[in-house]
Parts: structure tokens; sequence; C-alpha cells
């Protein structure tokens, strides 16, 4: 029988279970959270309305400039009930702040496993979007308590009344049990705290068995090494103890444990069902991932927590520098950006067209763009992409099996088997633009796994897509289909043997790398005729003609002529100033250094840009970005 409530509420390392929430937010993009976060922060004393910065969670610059939270932390704050039947008890709140991005799904499944009670955050004048549901979903099957709670209800558009009766009927409760707050007046927020503590379960663990806490988030300080952040599940873990990583056995000292409140402070140990930070002296995330669990070295754990997983790459793409003396600054900014990132891989690959540069794997497309863009704004770098692409398997006739990344290393020869991976998509649509939503899903391979309607404007609908269909335009299409009505979420969902093939483009006979592509096979002519019209355009006339050919192995499927034209720099100085022929042959030279030779044919290297960056040349429609 647990005995009555330990008095010494607030005291890191030592505070009775039954007195700690484990809590986290979930919530569509710009439907309020990190608002409401602070707000926390500001009425439970944590942060004082001076020092309150607005998105104190937010710390990155890329975050707060994008509004978006890529990397999840958490916050220790006190809190005693104010009001009704427990008025007076204390407690305290850890809040984990979760990403909000499809590409991030197992930080934020991580982030949830430490939780035990789910905030369903929902903004009053939008109602449900795509990824409050993949959240809810995820939420669910960790078996979190969730509490729904309208946000914005300060907004004269809000209609808190429509979306408590939708949210109601999702979660299975009643209209009245969804709670309505503002995050910006405060607003309905102290009576919020109160229900955490009211309804989520306080953390149940084994004081006395050997350590175990749950790494759910591990970052790179430039001062302090990497600090890990944990949930303790069983046991405890002090200060001054070594630790060991389950995952692979490495066992590092020590160098200080803490909390966050909202800055980090030190303390002696962290206990059952605490949440803080580690920090150890590794240098890199890698030695230190999202998921492992940690146990103390001199009495380790046996069975690590569930829920492990490596992060696997899911999109690749070629970086490169524009300028190639730029090579060896790209691969140290990438070595820096590795030391935050466990999931970011690269490693060198050289192109005809581009140079040297890297070919790098990312969880989807918003990693890639964030890589891209710390790049080019921290390290200065100026970039090219190529087309991204998923990963591969193929299967020959031989039997032997490739991991395609790269289209370069597409076997050759007969080829028995193609397999891509395909996600679940969740499209959340009003009812008018379901059919726009269902052709677009169709033209991308899409198939229909079910339809659901919320209410009566709003449908859910399930599909398989592949992922390669989604990571070019299909946000775009989705949104400029929808007036931006639509919202989207996925998640992987294995693999689909599909009728895929790898179409080159040659120039002058030349394959010219960066341009290969593995596409379906009825998209194969329309992707091979857009490349090759786009080349025409962009490639300067040759002093011999230039056939542009699309092709699937030996068989060409479209061509594009480059017209001959003698280009005689000299024909332009009839007479004798023989000063200025000399600077005309110069210019020309100098030009010559930015051109690239495929096999004869000279293409300035802002012809491979222009054609790579304009439109994504992977989107077989043409369609590119809005
Ligand atoms: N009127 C009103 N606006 C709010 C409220 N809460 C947030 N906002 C505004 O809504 C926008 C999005 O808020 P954020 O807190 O950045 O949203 P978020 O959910 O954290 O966004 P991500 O970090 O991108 O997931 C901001 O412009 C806020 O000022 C509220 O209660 N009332």
């Amino acid at each position: 029988m647990p005995g009555p409530l330990d008095p010494g509420v607030n005291i890191i390392g030592a505070t009775d279970p039954r007195r700690i929430r484990n809590f986290c937010i979930i919530a569509h993009i710009d439907h309020g959270k990190s608002t409401l976060a602070d707000r926390m922060l500001q009425i439970t004393g944590v942060v004082d309305a001076r020092q309150m910065r607005a998105q104190y969670l937010d710390r990155m610059d890329i975050e707060r400039e994008r509004g978006i939270t890529i990397k999840s932390q958490a916050v220790r704050m006190p809190w005693v009930i104010r009001d009704g039947d427990r008025v007076g008890e204390s407690a305290v709140l850890n809040m984990i702040d979760t990403p909000g991005h499809v590409d991030f799904t197992y930080e934020v499944s991580r982030s949830l496993a430490a939780c035990e009670g789910a905030i369903l955050l929902v903004d009053a004048a939008q109602g449900i979007e795509a990824q409050t549901l993949a959240n809810l979903y995820l939420a669910m099957e960790n078996d979190l308590h969730i509490i729904p709670v309208l946000n914005k209800i300060d907004l004269p558009a809000a209609q808190p009344e429509k979306y408590a009766e939708e949210l109601a009927t999702l979660i299975g409760c009643e209209p009245r049990d969804v709670l309505r707050v503002s995050g910006k007046t405060g607003d309905g927020v102290e009576h919020l705290l109160d229900e955490i503590v009211r309804q989520f379960q306080p953390p149940v663990g084994d004081a006395d068995a050997p350590a175990r806490a749950m790494i759910f988030d591990s970052v790179y300080d430039v001062y302090r090494g990497v600090v890990t952040y944990v949930r303790v599940i069983d046991g405890r873990i002090e200060a001054r103890d070594r630790i060991k990583m389950m995952s692979t056995s490495a066992s590092h000292d020590l160098l200080e444990i803490g909390v966050v409140s909202p800055e980090m402070e030190k303390a002696g140990a962290l206990g059952v069902g605490e949440v803080g930070y580690l920090i150890t002296g590794v240098k890199d995330v890698r030695q230190s991932r999202v998921g492992d669990t940690v146990t103390g070295n001199n009495r380790p754990a046996v069975e690590p927590l569930g829920g492990y997983k490596d992060p696997r790459p899911m999109v690749y793409s070629g970086l490169y520098p524009i300028d190639g003396s730029d090579y060896p600054a790209l691969r140290d900014a990438l070595d820096r950006l590795k030391l935050n990132d466990a999931a970011l891989t690269y490693e060198p690959e050289s192109s005809a067209a581009l140079g040297f540069g890297f070919r790098c794997g990312f969880l989807g497309l918003l990693h890639l763009e964030i890589i891209r863009e710390r790049l080019e704004r921290e390290f200065n770098l100026d970039l090219i992409s190529t087309s991204p692409n998923v990963v591969y398997q193929v299967i020959t006739e031989e039997m032997e099996e490739y991991v395609v990344t790269n289209p370069s290393e597409f076997p050759v020869g007969k080829i028995a088997e193609i397999r891509e991976p395909v996600v679940r998509a969740t499209v959340l649509v009003p009812n008018d633009y379901v059919g726009a939503v269902m052709e677009l899903c169709q033209s991308r391979r899409g198939q229909l796994l079910g339809m659901e309607y919320l209410s009566t404007e709003r449908v859910e609908l399930r599909y398989t897509l592949p992922l390669a269909e989604i990571i070019f335009d299909f946000f775009d299409q989705l949104k400029s289909r929808t007036k931006g009505y639509a919202s989207l979420d996925y998640e992987p969902s294995g693999e689909q043997v599909s009728d895929l093939v790898k179409v080159d483009i040659l120039l002058h006979g030349e394959p010219v790398d960066a341009f290969s592509a593995i596409v379906h096979k009825d998209k194969a002519y329309q992707y091979g005729t857009a490349i090759a019209a786009k080349l025409q355009k962009l490639i300067p006339r040759q002093q011999f003609e230039v056939p542009i050919q699309a092709a699937i192995g030996s068989r060409i499927i479209a061509r594009e002529t480059i017209r001959a034209i003698r280009k005689d720099v000299l024909a332009k100085c009839y007479g004798g100033d023989i000063s200025r022929k000399r600077k005309l042959l110069e210019k020309q030279k100098e030009g010559k250094k930015r051109m690239k030779m495929v096999g004869r044919v000279e293409v300035p290297q802002e012809a491979f840009i222009a054609a790579l960056s304009t439109t994504d040349s992977g989107d077989a429609k043409g369609t590119g970005k809005k």
C-alpha cells in the first residue's frame, strides 16, 4: 500500500515519484505549442516575465525563424493545485517538447515514451489537422492519457463549440471535458496545469532495481559536448556513476547530471520517474543515441528498455560545392553537423557534371532542407543538390542483391526485381476537395486504404504511396489543389515491388551522371523528354551538332538536338589589333575554366546547376516547386 505523500516534493533525485507528472504537448505546426509552453514556464514561475523571451524552448535560430521545433527538450516546473478538491497538492511537472514534423517521427515516439500523459492541443479556429491525428495515434499506442485542449480561444474566429465536439468524438470523451485556453493571454492555463496533476498518472518504476533510463534526446553543445536527455524508469543514476549505453555496451564516466528549469541545474542524482540531462564528455551524438537505454556500469540492468531503433536515412541526395575549392570546407562542415545529428550520413562521391561532393542520407525532405540551409548559412557554402532519391533494393537475375542509394549504383544487366519504400499517408481535407486529393494520389501511384468523415465537412483519407512519389513536390501540389486546406502526415510502411527503370541522359553519347534517375516505367518517357528539353535550352551551341538523349539501358526513349555553330571569337576582329586579339583569346580561356567537359561537349557548370535547381528535375510532370 502506498504511504502518505512525501512532503519533500521538489528535491531533485529524491522526489516522490507520486508527485511527478511527465507529459508532452502534441499539436499541429502553428497551433501554438511553443506559446503555450512559454506561458506555462511563466505561470509556474520558472521564467519570470522580464526574462521571458518568446519561444524559450526553441533555441536554434533556424527553428525560430521557420517557427518549427526540431529538437525536443525537457523542462521541470513546480506546481501547486490552485483549485477544486485537491487544492494545495504539490507536484513536479516535466514538460517534454516533441518535434513537430513527419521526418522526426521516431524522435516523437521516444519523447512520447518518456511521458504518461499528452496534451492534445488544437487551434480553436482551425480544428484537427493530419499531424495532430498522427501524433495522437502515436500517443495512444504508447498508452498515454490524453487531455484534449483547444487553444487560441481569444481569436475572434475561434469556434470552440464546434471543435470541442470534433475532438470529443475523436478521442471518445464529452465536449465539456475539452479544456479551452489561450497560450497568448494565459486564459485557462492555470486550470490546465491543475488538470495535468489530477488526470495524468505518476510514473511507476522499481527504485531498487539496477538503473535504467531512456534517452529521448541528445544534443551537441559546443562548450559541453553532448548533452543527453533521459527519463529514469528504474533505479537511480548518481552524479559520480560510470554509465553504460546498452545498445553498444560503451561505458562513460558521468561529468554532470541535472535537470533543466529552464537553464541547466546540476543535481546529485536522478531517481525513478525523473527527467533530466547527463553529460559524459562524448563528442558525438552517435555515442548517445535517442531510444537507447542508459544503465549503471557497476550494476548494469540485463534487459534494455524496448523501442530502440537505429536512425535510417530514407532520402539521399548529392551535395556539391558550386565552387570546387570549397570541397574541404564542405567536408569539415558535414563533420561538424554530424556531431549533433545521428541520422545524417555522407560519403564522398564525384560527378562528371558537378565535380567532387558528398552523397548524403537524410530522414526526409525537411531534414535535407534543414541541413542544406545550415551548411549555407552557418558555414557560408554555396551548394547544389542533386534530385533526392529513395533507397531501392535491386535484385538481378543472378540473384545478387544491391542497395541503391544513387542511380549511378544501379546494376547493369538483367534485373529480376526492384523494391521501393512505401509510406502510409494520412490526408485531412475539407469535403469539397476529396476529389482533387484522390486524383493527385492516384497520379502518384497511391492506393486508397480508407476514408472516414471526422465531421460533416472534414474527411480523413488514408493512402499507401511510394515514398519516391512524395519527396518531390507532393506537398506543394496537395496544398495548391486544396487551396491550402489539406494537411498531410506519413510514416514508413515497408517496401513494395515496382516496375521501375533507370533513365540515363546522354550528351553526345556520354551519360551525364547528375541527371540519371530511377523512375516508374510509365513516367520514364515524361522524365526523359522534360530533362532533354531543359538541357537543350541551357547548353550553348557547340561547333558540332550535339544530340541529347534519354535512354533506358541501350534503348533511346527521347531526343533533342543542339545545332552546331562555328564560334570563332576572332571573327569579330578584322584588322590587325594584336593586343585586342590576345585579350579575346584570354577571355575565352577564362570562360573555359568554368566549363565541364562531358565527352567532347563543353557545358558551363551553370547549365547543370540551373537544370537541377530551377525545378525538381526528378519530377516527371515538370510541375516544379511553387
Ligand atoms: N491569438 C492567439 N495566437 C496564438 C496563441 N497561441 C499561439 N498563437 C500564435 O500562433 C502562431 C504559432 O504559435 P507557436 O507557438 O509558434 O506554434 P507552434 O505550435 O509551437 O509551432 P511549431 O513550433 O511550428 O510547431 C504564433 O504566431 C503565435 O503568436 C493564442 O492563444 N492566441
